[in-house]
């Protein structure tokens, strides 16, 4: 792969990388540089998490290694639950990205708090806590917090350790969903201020939960598409989904586009003679197209995802 290869690869499917020319420097020479993604370990690994952990399969075909935060001590700030019942989400939560295709060998798996209760740690933290308005780390949060209206102190220390996170794992390119954006963006911004460099940040799409409307894909509201659902459960949710005519706002229509045609390279979609007969797809804008002119139908559209979104998490679901 050259430079120009690696490139497209790192920011394939991206929403935005900040910035394109430091995602190039990467791009030239990856060796040695390391990417993570953090997660709140609670609930189920679904397809949408898998947005970002297949990003993280492209950095390491790129040459990069890869990290994985199960951000325990975040969980718990955020609400999520005890720190125990948090604890062993995260052992679950490992063997699920392993079984859908993280190389353990080549993944290195941290839980925040074997790092984060260090006292050096802490002190980074608070050195950021003098540097950064109360405002700005409300801001960051807005995206990610549970409780948005009367935060707590935890969630503005939230942002200011997932910062320091960056730094004290050595990172050059920060990985989420666009969601992360804000926490980021403090991140370059201060921690220049207690002598770490910026990192680049690299953001993925966020699909859109089945019921529609502006909520994301989500373990701890809503019913996501687990990746150990069973082909009954994957069935029932995708045919219950929200598909209204066209592809704006479609949550059907995003999953074809951000994990089903990156991995298959034809999709078909059967129907009976009477109806026009089956429609085969090369790509998402064919798709979208005919989504949106109204020649396929949200109902057929959906009855095929069925089978592709089976395929996709079936070898894995076996394995957990
Ligand atoms: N629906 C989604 N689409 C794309 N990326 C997602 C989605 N949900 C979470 N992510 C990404 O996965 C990473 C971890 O997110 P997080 O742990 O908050 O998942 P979650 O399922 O939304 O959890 P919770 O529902 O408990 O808030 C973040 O980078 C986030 O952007
Ligand atoms: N903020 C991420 C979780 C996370 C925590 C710490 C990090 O260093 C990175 C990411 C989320 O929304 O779930």
């Amino acid at each position: 792969m050259n430079a120009q290869e690696r490139y497209e690869l790192i920011t394939r499917n991206a929403e935005e990388v900040v910035t394109d020319e430091e995602a190039h420097e990467i791009a030239d020479d990856p060796q040695g540089k390391r990417a993570y993604v953090g997660y709140e370990p609670s609930g189920v690994l679904h397809i949408g998490h898998m947005l970002t952990a297949n990003k993280l399969i492209d950095l390491q075909d790129a040459g990069m290694e890869v990290v994985v935060l199960l951000a325990d001590v975040h969980a718990y700030l955020n609400g999520k639950g005890s720190f125990d019942g948090i604890q062993e989400t995260a052992e679950r939560m490992r063997e699920g990205f392993v079984a859908f295709g993280l190389d353990e060998d080549r993944t290195e798996f941290v839980l925040g708090s074997e790092f984060q209760l260090d006292d050096d740690y802490t002190l980074d933290v608070q050195s950021l806590a003098v540097r950064v308005t109360l405002n700005r780390a409300r801001r960051s949060m807005s995206e990610v917090a549970r409780e948005e209206e009367n935060p707590n102190v935890g969630q503005i220390w939230y942002p200011l350790m997932q910062a320091v996170d960056i730094a004290r794992l050595d990172i050059d390119l920060a990985v989420g969903g666009i969601d992360q954006r804000k926490i980021h963006m403090l991140a370059r911004d201060h921690l220049p201020d207690i002598g770490y460099e910026a990192p680049t940040a690299l953001h993925t799409p966020i699909l859109t939960s089945l019921e529609g409307g502006d909520d994301k894909m989500s373990s701890s509201e809503g019913d996501p598409v687990a990746m150990d659902d069973s082909r009954e459960d994957i069935r029932d949710k995708i045919l219950d989904a929200y598909c209204p005519p066209g592809t704006d706002g479609n949550p059907v229509a995003e999953i074809y586009r951000y994990h089903i045609f990156p991995r298959f390279e034809k999709v078909v979609v059967e129907r009976p003679e009477k109806y026009g007969g089956d429609l085969e797809y090369m790509s998402y804008e064919g798709l979208a197209n005919d989504l949106d002119s109204g020649e396929l139908h949200p109902q057929d559209a959906k009855e095929a995802l069925v089978g592709y979104v089976d395929g996709l998490v079936e070898e894995g679901r076996e394995k957990i």
